[in-house]
């Protein structure tokens, strides 16, 4: 027993010493796996797929770098996962831990050496490719001088274009070389067929595919590459090993043949030994390698002071506004389109709006920009980024400012409408004064939203080579791939726009809102009141004996005869009150006077002349704007323009016809009316700020103003609390008074039987009595008495 425990004691440690080995055996063995792969027995690969001939998708990812890379696959015994990633963004993406290896034809610079560990495995250099119907062909750098240059975004060969354009064409007098930069290849070629550019420098394996595509219209014009540079695979800077371990591989390749095979098929070469000497001295020794996962705090401290990228701002400050204001006008035409009675219109309103609202801003940015393709003569325009994007932005804009302020357009009462067009206003005359600043300030929260949105969409516009923001950031973090730092900055510039653009608008919206101004003191009008009694007397223009006659007029609204065969004469300065049930017919037949509705048969006479008649049997309106000047009306529900003030109300109609008064005269007038009303002191107020009987003795006023010969009254006091209703029944009994022809339509009985010359009594469309009130009170027919009876008979004191 004792023996036993002995020989357990003696064994524990070396059963011990055998578990710890192997317990160390398969950590190691770990680690140099998850050292190598970020998942055992794959290896993913950062890749652009968007760079035919070195990596392109065509159903699976095709070209050299995909080739290359299963090849290492196979021979490492690891699966190979592609993960598609644009070029500005793929070491940020390694140094994430996104993939184990960068195979996506990395050009080596210094600037990148510093963040990834690269491993040179071909060799490239640039060409110019030029229109091959054009007789220019350039053959080195220094021929490029005062032409439009485009290229890759990032492109190697940047800097040496722009050192070019400093040590050689300012010297000898020649003018700067353009660079235009595009997301990729195809976005460059493209600005070269539609002559945007005059040349496109172009990676030579890239060329020499696009040439063989598009050879009838391209060629490239150097004969051998323009300043070769290597190109690398790139991984973490601490995975050495696995960057060795493909070097190895790489090199069994080479030895096999395999890798010049690869090689042949895309017209590649390896990296010449004399390339390879010069990256060790200027990747590896000059540079001091960034560490992994620091924020270069200095960098991004330089961006803010970068004047590229307050250029930029200018540029974004200027597009956005550019596009911004005159998106606001055209979409307002989109919308009245919209609103047209000719459906045709209304067709091509709807349609514009379905269409460029479909159509991705991208898209249409590259269409445009690109049109000089198709239609030549437009280069002259659209040749210029700047116009091409504003020509974009507008076009796409306009479509959702449409649907903004068709909203707005169908929040205005149609009440402001009528008011315009009783005052003689024409449609477009409506439209400016009256409805489009209350859609403007309807709308303008949303609009001000979309001016934050658009100066977000302009970083779209770097995609045909505008250098706004995003472009600066972009065409500096391709080169030092120091992403975050820029994109903060970017970030900062565009959040300072916003921020300013959102406080400018803001100040804006406080200033047109009414409801926000300080109008609410009672601000003593500087007036002659001697001056304002010689101009508040009612002056008739009376002509012929007749003010209006109206001759077997019927109007049907769909099935409904609204009006039957109605026959009515008044004569100047007599009152009419039009009375009867609800539905009867009354208002129609005071709208269909003043021709805000049309008749289906019968004449309107005006002072004895045809205001509606029939010819070709088509009721016709004549003299329609002189005709409803005569005619004053006021409606039920007051329909003040809420924009302005009570004076500017009752200004509007003189001031927009004119009529060769000088605006103080018209002034002095507009007080008179609002004297005569009882409504001076509140001439400065907005009408929010009255009441609903001061507003309706305004709307008096405003009627009065533009001197009408006959008076329309629809329902006056309906929309009123009893105690108002004699403030505006005193007002049109003083008008009666100083023998203002007039008819009025209303609830009022004991005012219609005291105020009127006749009663008119509508029943079913027809008028059933026209008599005078003396009269109809004797009447005996039980309906009339009834419908008289039935309303309550309140004593006014008027
Ligand atoms: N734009 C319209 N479209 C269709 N029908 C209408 C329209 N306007 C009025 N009508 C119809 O015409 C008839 C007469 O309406 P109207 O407003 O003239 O009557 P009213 O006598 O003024 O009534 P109330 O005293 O209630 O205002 C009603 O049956 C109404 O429904």
């Amino acid at each position: 027993m004792n023996n036993n425990l002995f020989k357990i004691d003696f064994l524990l440690p070396t059963v011990f010493f055998k578990y710890v080995c192997v317990l160390f055996f398969l950590i190691c063995n770990t680690t140099y796996y998850y050292a190598q792969t970020l998942k055992k027995g794959e290896l993913a690969v950062g890749i652009d797929l968007t760079y035919a001939p070195y990596a392109y998708l065509q159903g699976t990812p095709r070209g050299f770098d995909p080739d290359l890379m299963r090849l290492v696959g196979e021979k490492l015994n690891l699966k190979v996962v592609f993960k598609d990633t644009r070029i500005e963004n793929i070491i940020i993406g390694l140094n994430a831990d996104h993939y184990d290896v960068i195979a996506s034809a990395l050009y080596v610079n210094p600037q990148r050496a510093q963040q990834v560990l690269f491993l040179p495995y071909l060799q490239t250099g640039g060409v110019l490719v030029v229109r091959k119907e054009e007789s220019y062909r350039p053959l080195s750098l220094q021929d490029l001088c005062g032409k439009k240059i485009s290229s890759m975004k990032g492109a190697a060969w940047i800097p040496k274009l722009n050192e070019v354009t400093k040590n050689f064409c300012f010297k000898k007098n020649k003018q700067t070389i353009e660079i235009k930069e595009y997301p990729s290849a195809p976005e460059a070629t493209q600005a070269l067929l539609s002559k945007g550019v005059d040349v496109q420098y172009e990676d030579a394996a890239v060329a020499k595919m696009l040439v063989d595509k598009l050879g009838d219209k391209l060629e490239i014009s150097t004969q051998e590459m323009i300043d070769p540079v290597l190109i690398g695979l790139a991984f973490k800077k601490e995975n050495s090993t696995l960057k060795n371990q493909i070097a190895k591989v790489i090199q069994e390749l080479r030895n096999s043949g395999e890798y010049q095979q690869l090689l042949d098929k895309y017209n590649l070469a390896y990296p010449s030994q004399e390339l390879l000497n010069k990256y060790q001295w200027e990747g590896e020794a000059k540079l001091t390698p960034i560490k992994n996962g620091s924020f270069n705090w200095n960098y991004f401290k330089d961006q803010l002071f970068n004047t590229d990228f307050w250029k930029a701002c200018v540029i974004v400050i200027e597009l956005s506004s550019l596009t911004w204001c005159i998106g606001v006008v055209s979409g307002f035409f989109v919308a009245l389109l919209g609103q047209c009675t000719f459906s045709f219109l209304r067709t091509i309103s709807k349609s514009y709006i379905w269409f460029f609202r479909s159509l991705p801003l991208l898209v249409l940015l590259i269409f445009v920009y690109n049109l000089p393709q198709l239609w030549p003569k437009s280069s002259v325009l659209l040749s210029n980024p700047f116009i091409s994007g504003l020509l974009a932005l507008v076009l796409s804009e306009t479509a959702y400012m449409a649907e903004i302020h068709r909203g707005a357009l169908q929040a205005i009462p149609k009440g402001q409408y009528e008011a315009g067009k009783v005052l003689g206003l024409s449609y477009w005359g409506v439209m400016r004064i009256i409805i489009a600043p209350q859609t403007f300030k309807i709308a303008l929260p949303a609009l001000a939203n979309q001016y934050v949105t658009i100066i977000k969409l302009t970083s779209l516009v770097s995609v045909i080579s505008l250098t706004e923001i995003l472009l600066v950031g972009q065409q500096l973090y391709t080169r030092n791939f120091l992403v975050m730092e820029t994109l903060l900055a970017v970030a900062i510039y565009y959040i300072l726009i916003v921020t300013i653009i959102t406080w400018i608008i803001n100040r804006f919206e406080e200033k047109f809102d009414v409801h926000k101004k300080n109008t609410d003191t009672d601000e003593t009008i500087q007036v002659d009141y001697e001056k304002l009694k010689e101009y508040s007397n009612i002056k008739n223009k009376n002509e012929g004996k007749i003010a209006l006659e109206l001759k077997n007029v019927k109007k049907v609204f769909g099935n409904t005869l609204v009006l039957n065969d109605i026959s009515l004469s008044v004569p100047w300065g007599k009152v009419i009150s039009i009375i009867g049930p609800s539905g009867s017919g009354k208002s129609t037949l005071l709208r269909s006077i003043n021709g805000l509705e049309s008749i289906d048969t019968g004449d309107i006479e005006m002072g004895g002349l045809p205001f509606m008649f029939k010819n070709n049997n088509k009721i016709k309106k004549s003299n329609k704007k002189l005709q409803v000047l005569k005619i004053g009306m006021v409606f039920q529900s007051y329909n003040l323009f809420p924009h302005k003030t009570v004076l500017e109300n009752v200004m509007l109609a003189p001031l927009y016809h004119k009529k060769n008064k000088d605006q103080e005269l018209i002034r002095i007038h507009a007080l008179a009316m609002l004297e005569k009303v009882g409504m001076l002191i509140h001439a400065n107020k907005y009408p929010h700020q009255l009441s609903g009987g001061q507003q309706q003795r305004v709307a008096i006023a405003r009627a009065l103003a533009i001197q009408p010969s006959i008076m329309l009254f629809d329902e006056p006091t309906s929309a009123l609390d009893p105690e108002l209703v004699q403030e505006v029944l005193k007002v049109i009994k003083e008008l009666s008074n100083e023998g203002m022809t007039m008819i009025i339509v209303t609830h009022e009985m004991k005012f219609a039987f005291e105020v009127s010359d006749r009663i008119v009594f509508m029943e079913s469309g027809q008028i059933i009595y026209n008599e005078d009130p003396q009269q109809m009170k004797k009447t005996q027919d039980e309906r009339l008495l009834k419908f008289i009876g039935n309303v309550a008979l309140v004593e006014y004191n008027i």
